[in-house]
């Protein structure tokens, strides 16, 4: 299995956020995408999940399920936790593993793990059967994250994953990325923390220094390494 870009460009508000991007990630790696504020992070992520389209360019699973999109085969573990306030932690992960059709391929094992099993992996067990509105900030992340495992799909697309978490839940959270990389699974992940990724590349998106009008392969650097 492997993900495929070519010659990606998206516009958003009538305005070219990037063009001319391209990677090649295999089953089993992590791509890690840097850069300054604004430069378009958030827009691949949201890209690849389905949810902006591309003007244009290829996006391509091989080796996944032709019968679904590439969005079907995700995770988007995104800025905005999607909590639904007024159900119960639990109902929030229950609606999530009935909404989300578990992907299942040929050298990816992902981790299924019960509602309740998961939230008390993330600490959050007692929360169980409160309304999502009274979780703290963290905790809301926890349960946002406790989604991945209720129903394994192979691409986990997570922007700023550690944002709001403490140093323990960041620890435990480095070791859920490598375990998924480890059972055959791909993460592409924007962050401005150095997160222990291995093995891993590096996606660096740089601003233009011009107007770009279409090709801007000049402002996209591909550092394979931190395997
Ligand atoms: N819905 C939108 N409509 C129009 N422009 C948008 C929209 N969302 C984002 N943009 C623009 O797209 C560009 C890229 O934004 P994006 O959020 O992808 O950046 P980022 O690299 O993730 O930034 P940060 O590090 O601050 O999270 C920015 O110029 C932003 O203003």
């Amino acid at each position: 299995m492997k993900l495929i870009a070519e010659h990606l460009a998206v516009d958003r508000g009538g305005r070219r956020v990037f063009a001319g991007l391209g990677f090649v990630l295999p089953a089993g790696r992590a791509l890690v995408i840097t850069g300054a504020n604004g430069v378009g992070k958030s827009t691949l992520l949201r890209t690849l999940a389905g949810l902006v389209p591309p003007s244009e360019g290829l996006l391509a699973l091989e080796g996944g399920d032709a019968d679904r999109s590439l969005a079907e085969h995700a995770h988007y573990f995104g800025h905005d936790s999607a909590v639904k306030r007024a159900l119960t932690v639990l109902e929030n992960l229950e609606f999530w593993r009935d909404f989300t059709a578990p992907v299942r391929l040929p050298g990816f094992v992902g981790a299924t793990l019960a509602p309740r099993e998961i939230l008390d992996r993330l600490g959050i067990g007692h929360t169980a059967d409160l309304p999502a509105a009274y979780l703290s900030a963290g905790q809301t992340r926890r349960l946002a994250l406790a989604r991945l495992f209720v129903s394994p799909r192979p691409l986990w697309l997570m922007d700023e994953p550690t944002s709001a978490l403490d140093t323990a839940s960041e620890a435990q959270l480095l070791a859920f990325m490598n375990g998924h990389l480890a059972d055959g699974g791909l993460i592409i992940t924007a962050t401005h923390s150095d997160l222990a990724l291995s093995p891993a590349g590096v996606l660096h998106l740089a601003a233009p220094t011009f107007p770009i009008a279409g090709d801007a392969t000049e402002n996209i650097t591909v550092e394979e390494g931190r395997s």
